[in-house]
């Protein structure tokens, strides 16, 4: 077998590769490497979310850790991914086990590493806990590995173990990058929707901090989600959305299964896309709170960001997918937000980690500010900067046709895509060109499902799908 960290981290079926077993080598791995980055006496802290056996999951997680000495810090209840990463911070610790397998289906589970800057593990680091994991792998193969262990009481006694609360100091934190004033003046009625994930209570708690009761729905633990995934898109999102409706609030808040992402809702049952939201945000910080700054954004997200940027004189980062590389980028004081296509955001004085329940309240907040529905603001900024729609493609192809795809992706460069000029092709991660009318198209492999994604954006809906169909036919997807 092999342990490999994706995009996010390493996710498994439990019980068939997520096991007790490949835990322990995982977390063994990472205790060598915090040992080796000399950080070790600064402890780890142990974050899960709402996943069946979480807890079991964690405590094995704490014996190897403090098997080898180290110190672990834990919560006895779950934690949002956002909040494990800020509690590395508060606690100053060298780095978080988190275990959790986001928004996958029930019957997985996962564990990324954050390491002591309270944001996504940077390749060179997951490459050493993987060369670590997969020596351990041989050994047990060769019936040579032990992994130390201590019991949790043992642990205990010797002073290994600390227990943590950091919720209430993460709302303060909150408070520092997110106007609850303006939220609270609202009156704003809003639904919340944790998806019986690891944010239950977080969104509701600030609602209340400022001044406003949320309605929540899902807002208990079930480590069978209901039946459907912890995923707050369009689709997945029909609660919500009803209870919208039928109570006539103002805007639905989403979270997934660990609460690092974000889905928004407005008031007439429109699902806000992540695109939209860092649209809005990016407009607001600039406008209504007058703050400057870069924007980082991965290379599969709108270029509304770089319209707006562009007038307001501002540079725009463009990375790879994955919140690694834009927490990366807002691990600089300059850059004043962070976004990816995928549903990631944070901002400037906050985590460089993807945080939904700060998402979902600066949405409030933009709200709040304008007083008037999210759809309005938008057909505004649409008015000002132009009109973008974008949509992404999954498309499932067959394993023996991922090669031949691969290749036709390395050397596909037309000088035309439906009928408009290619003005410059980039490859930083997939291939995607840029169209003389500023729409593009992006093919890249997923790094956590084996599918191609199809990332189009373009200046309507008819060129949107000519794009598309373009494509997919030069490509044969
Ligand atoms: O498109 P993929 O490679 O499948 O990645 C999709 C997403 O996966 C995870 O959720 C990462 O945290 C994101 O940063 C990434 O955007």
């Amino acid at each position: 077998m092999t342990i490999k960290f994706g995009t996010d981290g390493w996710r498994a079926i439990m019980a068939e590769e997520f096991t007790f077993a490949n835990l322990e080598i995982v977390v063994q791995a990472i205790a060598r490497y915090v040992q080796e980055a000399g950080l070790a006496d600064r402890g780890v802290v142990i974050g899960y979310d709402n996943r069946f056996f979480a807890e079991k999951f964690a405590e094995r997680s704490a014996e190897v850790l403090t098997g080898n000495g180290i110190a672990v810090l834990m919560s006895k209840k779950t934690l949002p991914t956002p909040v494990t990463a800020f509690a590395i911070q508060h606690y100053k610790a060298a780095g978080a086990i988190m275990l959790t397998a986001s928004h996958n289906p029930p019957e997985y589970n996962g564990i990324k590493f954050i390491p002591e800057y309270a944001g996504p593990a940077m390749p060179e680091i997951t490459d050493r806990i993987e060369s670590f994991v997969n020596e351990m792998l041989a050994m047990r193969e060769q019936k040579s590995l032990t992994i130390p262990r201590l019991r949790v009481p043992k642990a205990q006694e010797q002073g290994l173990v600390r227990s943590i609360e950091p919720h209430d100091a993460y709302i303060e934190a909150l408070k520092q990058v997110v106007d609850f004033s303006a939220i609270g003046a609202s009156g704003l009625k809003i639904v919340v929707d944790p998806m019986w994930g690891a944010g239950i209570g977080y969104i509701e708690a600030s609602l209340k901090e400022a001044g406003l009761e949320g309605k929540a729905i899902h807002d208990y633990r079930d480590p069978l989600f209901g039946g459907i995934m912890p995923e707050p898109s369009a689709s997945v999102l029909t609660a919500l959305k009803e209870e919208l409706l039928a109570t006539g609030a103002d805007l639905g808040l989403a979270l997934d299964g660990d609460a690092d992402r974000f889905g928004i809702i407005e008031a007439d049952g429109s699902y806000i896309n992540p695109n939209q939201v860092l649209t809005l945000l990016f407009h607001h910080l600039l406008t209504r709170k007058e703050e400057r700054g870069k924007v980082a954004r991965t290379v599969a997200t709108t270029h509304m960001l770089d319209r707006i940027a562009s007038k307001a004189g501002l540079e725009v980062e463009e990375t790879p997918v994955g919140f690694k590389y834009i927490g990366q980028s807002l691990r600089d004081p300059a850059c004043l937000l962070g976004g990816e296509e995928s549903g990631g955001l944070s901002i400037r004085g906050h985590l460089p980690e993807k945080d939904g329940i700060l998402a979902c309240l600066l949405m409030v907040e933009v709200r709040a500010i304008a007083q008037k529905p999210l759809t309005e603001i938008l057909a505004e900024i649409s008015a000002e900067y132009g009109t973008l729609v974008s949509e992404r493609l999954d498309l499932h192809t067959l394993p023996e046709e991922k090669a031949t795809i691969l290749e036709a992706l390395k050397s596909y460069n037309p000088a035309t895509v439906a009928g408009q000029k290619v003005v410059k092709r980039l490859a930083i991660d997939g291939v995607k060109v840029l169209l003389e009318d500023g729409s593009y198209a992006l093919v890249r492999p997923s790094g956590t499902e084996p599918l191609f994604r199809l990332y189009v954006e373009a200046n309507s809906e008819e060129e949107l799908k000519a794009i598309q169909q373009d494509v997919k036919q030069a490509l044969g997807l």
